[in-house]
Formats: C-alpha cells, structure tokens, sequence
C-alpha cells in the first residue's frame, strides 16, 4: 500500500474530531478537513517518490524505509541527512505547516535515544520508550503534542483550579491502563495526525505529582476528543491559495475518561522523573533543528512574495523599498547562517549521537520570534493599500466587468489576473486570519518568547565576555 493510502485510511478510526458544533464524520470529505487532507497525504506521498523518496527516508533494522525525523544520527553525516529530509517535506508547504516537518517526530527519536541514559534506574520507561519509537516508526506515523493545562489563572498550580480534573490527572488504574480526565492546551495539526505527546513542559512542583503525567496518546482512542479552533479553510483554491491546502487546525485535546493502555504511560505521577527526561537537550535539540530548517523556508516564500510585489507595482527602484527587501534577505541569511553554524560544528552528545550545536540554533528560534511578524509588516508596507484593491474573487474576470479589470489591475510588468493573484497570495499571509495565526504560531510555537528570551540571557556563558572588560578596568581602563 502507499504512504498516501495508508495515510487516509488510518484517518478512519472513529477519531472524535469536533468543529462548528459537530463531530465530524470523514476527515477526508469534511470542507474543512479535505484540503489539508489531501496537502498531508501529498507530502506522506513524497516517501514513495523516485525522485526523493531515497533523501527523504532510511532503512530500518526491520527492513522498512521510514522518515529521516526517526533516523538516530549516530554518525555525523546524519544530521545532514536529517536536515535535508526536513527540507523536503517543509518545502512541500512553503514552511507553512509546522506539524508536517517532523518536529515531535524527532521528539520521538530524542526520547528514545535518552531511554537509558537519562534514567538508568527506571528500566519499565526505558522498555515501553524503544517498544513506542520502533512501532511509531516503522508505521511512519504523524506525531503532535500537546504540553499546557487550560490558561484559567496562571497564579495557580493544576490543583488550585477548582475541579481537580481541570488539568489532566488519573481518575482511576485498571490492568489496562490509567483512566484520564481533564484537558490539555493546544495540539496543533491533531487532527490529521496519528499520535499526540502529552506531557508537561515545565517543571512540577512535588505537591503537585498528580499532574506529573507523560504518555502517548492515539488520536482515535475513545473518549479522547478534539476540540478545533473555527476554522480558516476555504474551498476556493483559485481566491484562497494557501488557507484551501495548509490550514493545519489547532485543537484542545479532552479527555472524557479515556483509557491510556500501561505500555503508553511513561511517566505516572512523578515530577523527578519527568523532569529528567524533559530536561535532556537531546530532544529539544533534534525538533529545534526541524523548526530552524523550516524558518528558512517560511523567510524564502515571504522574501519571494515581497519581491514579487515590488516588481509588480513598479517600486524596486525606490531606496527604502531596497531597504525592506533587504532586510527580508538578511532575514534569511541570518536564520540560514545560524543553521549552518549548529550543523558543521556538531557536538557529541554523550549518549552516543552527534547534534547539531545547540547555541545557534537557539538564537536562530528566538530571533525568528521576531523576524516573522517583522517580515509579514514589510509585506504589508510594500503592497499598502493594493491588497484591499483586489476584487472579491477570481471570477470577477469571468464576468460581465473582466475586460475592464484587465486594464485597471494590470501591474507594471504583469497581466492584471497575475498581478491579483499575487495579491491574494499576499493577503493570505498577511491579512487572513490564516496569515493572523501564523504570525501568532511564529511567536508562541517554542514557549512565551519572554521566558524564552530570558533563558537564553541565564543560559548564556557571559564569564568571557566579562573577564575581558574587568581585566581591563582593573589595569587602569580605557585610556
Ligand atoms: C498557533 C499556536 C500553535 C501552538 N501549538 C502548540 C502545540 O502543538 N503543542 C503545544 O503543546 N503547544 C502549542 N502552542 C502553545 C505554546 O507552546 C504556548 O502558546 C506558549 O508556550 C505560551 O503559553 P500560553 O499560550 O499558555 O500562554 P501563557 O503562559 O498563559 O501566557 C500568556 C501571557 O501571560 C504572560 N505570562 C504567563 N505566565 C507568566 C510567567 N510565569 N512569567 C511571565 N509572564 C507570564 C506571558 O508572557 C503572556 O504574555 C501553540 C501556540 C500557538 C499560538
């Protein structure tokens, strides 16, 4: 069978998907699903391709060909290999879909790679972590996570807000497994996937072990159910290019006593252990390296589109329009820059893998917290008021009015029906509320940049910088 077919045939498994009030029956037909449905299964097709199939994918030590998001780099050359896998799936989308790239895909890997090494005493994590990896893998599954309890009031701990079962927490063991109630904040693309991580992403106060929880969880377990924010997909390709193949949905996961069977359940009511798994660079390094690839991506397609826009109204000639150009380019040679550095001074982990350096790629997702909105505002400046010029729909050409459209749209180098269907381009990405959610997801996708930014001044090995300046106060200054 296909990658593709596989794909949509595992959407069948009575997944509870809500949205406009409804459960939704078939993902594949639903007008709000079907045309990421068929952008996931297009780019999953990507593994069976002649063409890249072979960069995309590697042989397993069962014989099957999975994603390079699963492939352990045990040697240097992996990272590469990882990278360029990356590349080719995230291009698939225009860097637009982040749950495609293989993000919590290499969560997985990172996991299973620590196994042992982050918690030698605790044999039963390290057994169910290599049984999930191996099963994930070799299916090729879609993996999303979903780490935040519902906002209510960030002054108190899961505990504190009222009903117990709030925040996720067990409700009752079976021989099964752990029978769960409460919700989790916010799995982006669980829709289209087939797995979601649940697990905290800060540490847990000892009083509060109850909530000390991480398993995995299939997106069609009973009693698991999806929640989806209103839709931003539309069917009209022609007027809407990117929110009709890349809307990638983002959902609360609810758990309406839904049973996680025991081999799922990593950790249970224990915030040591959590900590010492979450806290292991390893699985942060391998997904913030997929995120960076993608940022370069996502900065192309809108350096491309503000390039195309300047072209088409005739202003590169003007000097703050260069200025704004430009500053799309060092945008990207800034992000690209960064990954290069991470990926040619690697850094041997001691559990036996090589990473790509870690510094710069920190640098790179903290700036791009910035970068993104800054480069959808020069798409904003540079088309101003063209993009509320556009008529309402393509099809205005088609009507009794075209041939006058032709003339008063036409751009300084391009047929009127390509200069608005630039435009619209442009309006996706920076009026829609799809083009809204991707500067919100630029933002937040990697934690409150606040507390981001702040970790990485803590983190920072400022000594040398230091030692330099006070050695030469000490010898009588600057003079
Ligand atoms: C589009 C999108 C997609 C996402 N997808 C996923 C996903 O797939 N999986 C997932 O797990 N998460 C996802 N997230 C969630 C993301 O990780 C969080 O948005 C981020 O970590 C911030 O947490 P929060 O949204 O709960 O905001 P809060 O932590 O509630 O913060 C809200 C505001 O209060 C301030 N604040 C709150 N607490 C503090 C504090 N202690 N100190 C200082 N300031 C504070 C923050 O600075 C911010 O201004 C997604 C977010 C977005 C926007």
């Amino acid at each position: 069978m296909s990658e593709a077919s596989n794909y949509l045939q595992r959407l069948q498994d009575g997944r509870n998907v809500w949205v406009n009030g409804e459960r939704v029956a078939d993902l594949t037909t639903h007008p709000v699903f079907s045309g990421t449905v068929k952008t996931v299964a297009r780019t999953v097709a990507l593994q069976d391709d002649p063409e890249v199939g072979g960069e995309l994918t590697f042989e397993t030590d069962t014989g099957v060909r999975s994603h390079n998001a699963f492939l352990v780099p045990e040697r240097v050359e992996d990272i590469a290999r990882r990278s360029r896998a990356f590349e080719i799936w995230t291009d698939a989308s225009f860097g637009t879909m982040s749950r495609l790239g293989g993000s919590y895909r290499s969560q997985v890997t990172g996991l299973y790679i620590n196994r042992a090494f982050a918690v030698p005493d605790q044999p039963h994590y390290a057994e169910r972590m290599e049984r999930y990896y191996r099963d994930v893998r070799d299916r090729n599954l879609l993996v999303t996570s979903a780490g935040h309890d519902p906002q209510i009031d960030r002054t108190k701990l899961a505990s504190q807000l009222g009903d117990l079962y709030t925040a996720v927490r067990i409700v009752r063991e079976t021989e099964e497994g752990i029978v769960l109630r409460g919700a989790k904040m916010i799995a982006t693309g669980a829709p289209y996937m087939d797995e979601i991580i649940v697990s905290p992403l800060k540490p847990i106060p000892a009083s509060e072990k109850d909530y000390a929880l991480m398993f995995f969880v299939a997106v069609g377990t009973p009693g698991v159910h999806l929640l989806c924010r209103e839709s931003f997909a539309s069917e009209n390709e022609e007027d809407h290019p990117l929110s009709s193949r890349y809307d990638e949905m983002d959902a609360v996961v609810i758990f309406d006593d839904a049973l996680i069977p025991w081999e799922r359940v990593l950790v249970k009511n224990d915030p040591d252990l959590l900590w010492k798994v979450r806290s292991q660079s390893i699985v942060g390094n391998l997904s913030v390296h997929e995120n960076i690839v993608r940022s370069v991506n996502r900065l192309e397609f809108v350096a491309a589109v503000g390039n195309e826009l300047a072209d088409s109204i005739g202003i590169k000639k003007f000097a703050h329009v260069q200025d704004k150009l430009a500053e799309l380019f060092y945008q990207i040679e800034a992000i690209k820059a960064l990954l290069l550095v991470s990926e040619r001074n690697p850094v041997r982990h001691p559990a036996g893998v090589w990473l790509a350096n870690g510094k710069p790629l920190t640098t790179a997702k903290n700036l791009m917290n910035r970068f993104y909105p800054r480069a959808v505002e020069i798409l904003q400046l540079l088309s101003a008021s063209g993009v509320l010029q556009a008529p309402s729909t393509m099809a205005d050409f088609r009507g009794p009015l075209g041939p006058r459209l032709e003339e008063y749209f036409r751009g300084a180098d391009r047929s009127a029906q390509e200069r608005i269907q630039l435009l619209k381009l442009n309006w996706e990405l920076t009026g829609s509320k799809l083009g809204a959610r991707h500067v919100l997801y630029e933002r937040y996708y990697g934690g409150d940049p606040e507390r981001t930014h702040a970790r990485q001044y803590e983190e920072y090995d400022k000594q040398p910088l230091l030692d330099k300046v006070k050695a030469r106060l000490a010898a009588g200054g600057f003079r």
